[in-house]
């Protein structure tokens, strides 16, 4: 993130200190501004990172069955209130025509698309396009599932309730029994 970015990241977390009734300028507060800030280069890296430039990796290998890397773990920003949603991503896919990736580019694409403040439903239908787009498989399952920080800690305050989204694609969108085998295996 560029330096102008930086200071107005600390500008506004100085504002917003004050505005709750804290004194920025206590010695507690005083490198908050500055941690703020690089907490959120952070956290929101993925901004402007396209997750398909992960999958230009790809093996000439002929393997047209099931691949799923499953227990992903990620963690977001609720673009709502800003505040974490966490937990783990499951990616399968059949490829096609000898284009499979590296196992390690599917968690980067969760990274890719995840530090950005975003909405569970979509990181889970991008990494999904994404991979569809890119590798031209049979079919793409990518399955997300996180607990909501807005959902426990305040608001509703409902502590240990998971969201879980699924975006499908290819053939597994009428194939039942395929589904119901990266079903198992998420499981397992
Ligand atoms: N669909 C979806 N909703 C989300 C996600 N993260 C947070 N939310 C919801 O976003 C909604 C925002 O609702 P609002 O009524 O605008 O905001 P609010 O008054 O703070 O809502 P409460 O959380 O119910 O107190 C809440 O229902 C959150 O649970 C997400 O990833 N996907
Ligand atoms: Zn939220």
């Amino acid at each position: 993130m560029e330096e102008k970015n930086m200071e107005q990241i600390e500008q506004a977390v100085r504002m917003i200190l004050e505005a709750i009734g804290e004194d920025p300028n206590r010695e507690g507060l005083l490198d908050t501004p500055k941690r703020v800030a690089r907490m959120y280069t952070e956290v929101f890296s993925g901004l402007n990172e396209d997750p398909s430039e992960h999958f230009k990796t790809v093996f000439g290998e002929d393997h047209e069955e099931l691949v799923l890397v499953k227990d992903i773990p990620f963690y977001s920003m609720c673009e709502h209130h800003l505040v974490p949603f966490f937990g783990k991503a499951h990616i399968a896919y059949i490829p096609r025509g000898g284009k499979v990736t590296g196992l390690s580019k599917l968690a980067r694409a969760v990274e890719a698309v995840a530090k950005r403040p975003q909405l569970q439903e979509r990181i889970t239908s991008t990494i999904a396009d994404s991979l569809l787009n890119s590798l031209e498989p049979h079919g793409v399952m990518v399955v997300v599932e996180a607990e909501h920080m807005c959902m426990t800690m305040r608001g509703v305050k409902k502590p240990g309730s998971k969201t879980v989204t699924s975006a499908v694609r290819g053939v597994f969108v009428n194939d039942e029994a395929a589904r119901s085998e990266v079903l198992a295996l998420i499981k397992y």
